[in-house]
């Protein structure tokens, strides 16, 4: 797979944070214009870099103090409908063809915005974008996910917002910061809140802490995707052996999940749920080398539960932190775990029967814009 091919094929993309996708040069400029003057580094190629190597922690929670100069550059209007309107038509460029984008309105609050306000300006940059990747020949469509902030107390208020604008751009609800101490059944209320207005969400989980986490989401909040949940393979034994400590003994091959005979393998009662319920992982392969949730590309549990047939999903999480887009994330694959065009078709459609707008509307895009794409591309499957 070249990167051209990879990015002429269309993609599906779930788990995107806005606050984590901006290009380096628009938070330079927005810093020069609402006078914020505490960026790590003045020039956009430097700031690019500055964002990797400091996102490269090996910590979430290090990886989510990056976040402190984005936020602050997009507290007003104009620039959360700019930073929109351009992850829209980078993600176009990149051929992405539906897209979910995530952000938490409580963090843009601090020049005098409103939670409403914040939505809406947006939106608005989401339709601007749409229009103008449309002119440029890359048709899109984006939703938002809004998010609330697993440390703080607002998950309520932010779920009522998604239900209000449900059918004004907001597919669904999400909740995202640092894992460990903060488990999700924190915000029962207001997941079963969402649960009784018959509304969509996800749940970071499974990425900076392992099977509890994932199983709350799922069983005590009744979450329809998994953020991550990179840490089901934590629920799997490999000749007998849990999966983490089998694949450490093994860290050296890095053929070792391309050529694991998956007669070997036995899954856990939750990981076998999860698989049975078709449950969509929202998988993030380069953001986790960072955050220390896999050991390598060529070793990330994404391989071994492509095989399995979870229902797995590629996603970049942040571009800018971890200097990525979807097509690169496919290439990596591609390069490092035999990953082949097939595979991204897969994947690109798990993603699409698994988005949060109307059954019809992911028909008609499997049907209308991915499968006759890869026909394209030559595949013939
Ligand atoms: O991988 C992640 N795990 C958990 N939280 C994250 C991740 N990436 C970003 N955010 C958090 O989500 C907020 C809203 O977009 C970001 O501000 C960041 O704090
Ligand atoms: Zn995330």
């Amino acid at each position: 797979m070249t990167p051209e091919l990879a990015r002429r094929a269309p993609k599906v993309l779930l788990h995107d944070h806005l606050d984590g996708g901006l290009r380096p040069q628009t938070v330079v400029e927005l810093a020069e214009a609402v006078g914020y003057d505490a960026l790590p580094e003045a020039e956009a190629g430097q700031l690019a870099r500055w964002f990797q190597e400091s996102a490269d922690s090996g910590s979430l929670v290090r990886y989510l103090e990056t976040f402190a100069h984005t936020l602050a550059v997009m507290q007003t209007k104009e620039s959360l409908r700019r930073v929109a309107r351009e992850s829209v038509q980078d993600l176009a460029a990149d051929g992405v063809v539906y897209a979910e984008s995530r952000y938490a309105p409580e963090q843009h609050l601090e020049a005098g915005l409103t939670l409403e306000e914040v939505v809406e300006a947006v939106n608005a940059g989401f339709r601007e974008g749409e229009a103008l990747a449309a002119e440029a020949g890359h048709p899109i469509r984006v939703t938002a996910l809004v998010t609330a902030m697993r440390h703080a107390a607002k998950s309520t208020e932010i779920a009522r917002l998604a239900v209000r604008y449900r059918d004004e751009g907001v597919s669904g609800f999400d909740i995202a910061g640092a894992e460990a101490g903060f488990p999700p059944t924190r915000h029962l209320d207001a997941f079963e809140y969402l649960r009784r207005e018959n509304a969509h969400f996800t749940i970071h989980a499974g990425e900076a802490f392992g099977l509890p986490s994932i199983w709350e989401a799922i069983q005590w909040c009744g979450a329809d995707r998994l953020g991550h949940g990179v840490r089901i393979v934590d629920d799997v034994l490999v000749a007998g052996r849990p999966f983490p400590e089998w694949l450490e003994s093994n860290r050296h091959d890095e053929r070792a999940l391309v050529d694991l005979d998956l007669a070997d393998v036995k899954l856990g009662r939750l990981a076998a749920y999860v698989r049975d319920m078709r449950i969509p992982l929202e998988m993030c392969p380069s953001s986790n080398l960072q955050t220390s949730a896999a050991l390598s590309i060529a070793l990330h549990p994404i391989t071994l539960l492509k095989r399995l047939r979870f229902r797995v999903t590629l996603n970049t999480d942040n571009r800018l932190m971890s200097n990525t887009s979807m097509s690169k994330e496919a290439v990596l694959l591609a390069e490092q775990a035999e990953w082949d065009l097939t595979d991204l078709r897969w994947v690109t459609i798990n993603a699409m029967k698994s988005a949060f707008i109307p059954f019809d509307e992911r028909l008609a895009t499997i049907e209308g814009v991915i499968k006759p794409g890869y026909r394209q591309l030559g595949y013939m499957g």
